[in-house]
């Protein structure tokens, strides 16, 4: 993703919160502080200093202020930056005249510091960096038509933008931006890292988050996170080094079913990622084209050429795993095979037409199977549309758990891993070089080679998107986004699934 977590803790928090969750973690503090106005105080200070940082040379600043305590947060800033001899003006809407007590305070502060106050008229002066204090976690519907221009004036401006606490026009919850919502360089949280920043198109307009905690004792996070982010550093939690007495047999044995005519790179894919993911053994169940084909890129695959489904008896027999979906297609003979593989009593991973198939024909399935939609397949399955399912991908993903009853990866920036009973996992890594095809084919790859190995369904799942998107990082450092092609993470997951030190 864009976006990569930063703090100045040593640990970065994996807790992310709602805006309900951080209004009570707020509303401690302020008890605990023993004045509501101190907390403003140190967020107006930390976004200074985080200007600062990352804009050292800039001199003419523009604070756009909303009417209620993201505005606040915003006069303490030009507050301090007129202390400091920069020349900072407030920009805000004829209505936005600074609401409750706080903002009024911060509002006063920055008036008495000589600071002035410009109206927006649909044009913004010059600046080196603008700061966006219009609306943080309080954005309670689309901006009106004026806060649209003031948005869309901000977005066209040369400047750079620091967004405080949310880009404006991005629901903090949700992930959701607004069809005029802020476009950030970075964005500087305040408290806690909001769910809603992770994942979706928040990502796009957050830009680089950072985080600034001020300085609350640990005691006052009392209210559960909603949600959990994953980095490439917890990597090692899963893949441990291999035993010294390891054998094929011990690492699993992956049965890959998919490729109808015209789709056997999709399956060549996918069997190819299990094996760089340390699958010990590889059956791909396929169309006879593909067999010869996938030998001659992959001699270590066994693939089996299938024309009816009676003749996978043997192969599901084996298997540790099966993955079954990519270029499965609809037609009668991925039917076939699609209703052979849910009959099984295996540990499942369904991808791609697999989905499909399920969602024309919804059926029971195990609590140990793994779902791995795209936002259009999730809208399939939940029958509903992919701009639905992106509005809201926690709910998304929460709601497949709930009728399907087993474990969902809902890909896409800030991939979502939820199971019934566990906490929505967001994967935070990932680029948009990786928006190609054949890169699910991967992923379906990596989760049942890991699930092959031991891991259970979640962890798998969890452990899977995770190496796929830090391959996807590491091969795109390397030779940049656009471009970027599936086959070329195959080395990079080889070398993130096997831990750094040789720690057991
Ligand atoms: N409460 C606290 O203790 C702290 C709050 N902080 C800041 O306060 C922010 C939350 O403040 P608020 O709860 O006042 O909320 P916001 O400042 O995010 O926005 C709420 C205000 O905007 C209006 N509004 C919401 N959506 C609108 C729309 N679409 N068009 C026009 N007006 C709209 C609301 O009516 C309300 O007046 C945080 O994001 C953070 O920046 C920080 O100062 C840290 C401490
Ligand atoms: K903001």
């Amino acid at each position: 993703m864009s976006a990569t977590a930063e703090t100045s803790t040593p640990a970065p928090p994996r807790g992310l919160f709602d805006a309900a969750g951080l209004r009570a973690i707020e509303t401690a503090a302020a008890a605990e502080l023993g004045d509501s106005y101190a907390l403003m105080r140190r967020a107006g200070e930390a976004a200074w200093r985080e200007l600062l940082n990352h804009w050292t040379r800039a001199f003419h600043l523009l604070v756009v202020c909303g009417p209620g305590n993201n505005g606040g947060d915003g006069y303490v800033l030009a507050t301090h930056a007129l202390l400091s001899g920069r020349q900072a003006t407030v920009v805000r809407l004829r209505d936005h005249a600074p609401r409750g007590e706080l903002a009024q305070r911060a509002a006063a502060a920055y008036a008495a510091a000589g600071g002035s106050t410009l109206e927006f008229d649909g044009e913004l002066p010059k600046a080196d960096v603008i700061v966006d204090a219009l609306f943080g976690i309080g954005l309670s519907r689309a901006p009106d038509a004026a806060a649209t221009a003031l948005i869309e004036a901000v977005n066209a401006h040369a400047a750079p933008v620091l967004a405080l606490d949310v880009p404006s026009g991005v629901d903090a919850d949700r992930g959701f931006a607004y069809p005029s919502a802020v476009l950030a360089q970075r964005t500087l949280e305040f408290i806690a890292p909001k769910a809603g920043l992770v994942t979706g198109a928040a990502l796009d307009h957050a830009g680089v988050l950072a985080l600034a905690s001020l300085d609350l004792p640990q005691t006052l996070y009392h209210t559960p996170p909603v949600a959990e982010l994953l980095r490439a550093e917890d990597l090692p939690r899963w893949l441990r080094p291999r035993r010294r007495d390891s054998h094929k047999g011990r690492n699993g044995r992956v049965l890959c079913i998919g490729g109808d005519h015209g789709h056997g790179g999709a399956l060549l894919l996918c069997t190819q990622a299990a094996l760089r993911s340390g699958a010990g053994l590889l059956d791909a169940a396929t169309r006879l084209a593909h067999v010869a084909p996938m030998l001659a890129r992959l001699p270590e695959a066994m693939p089996r050429a299938i024309e009816h489904a009676d003749e996978l008896h043997d192969a599901i027999d084996s298997a540790s795993v099966i993955a079954i979906g990519p270029g499965l297609g609809r037609e009668t003979w991925g039917k076939q095979l699609f209703e052979r593989a849910i009959a099984s009593a295996k540990p499942l991973l369904l991808d791609a037409d697999a989905l499909n198939l399920l969602a024309i024909d919804p059926q029971p399935l195990p609590a140990d199977c793994i779902l791995t939609p795209h936002p259009g397949e999730a809208a399939r399955l939940l029958g509903s549309d992919s701009a639905r399912v992106q509005a809201d991908r926690f709910a998304a993903v929460r709601a497949l758990v709930e009728r399907y009853r087993c474990v969902v990866v809902l890909k896409g920036a800030g991939t979502l891993v939820a199971a019934h009973g566990r906490g929505v996992q967001v994967i935070g890594a990932g680029n948009p070089g990786m928006a190609v095809g054949g890169m699910g084919d991967v992923l379906s790859g990596v989760i049942a080679a890991l699930r092959a190995q031991g891991l259970d369904a979640f962890d798998a799942a969890c452990a899977g998107a995770l190496l796929h998107s830090v391959a996807g990082d590491e091969a795109a450092r390397e030779g940049g986004e656009r471009g970027l092609l599936p086959s070329d993470l195959m080395p990079w997951l080889r070398r993130r699934a096997n831990p750094v030190n040789g720690a057991r």
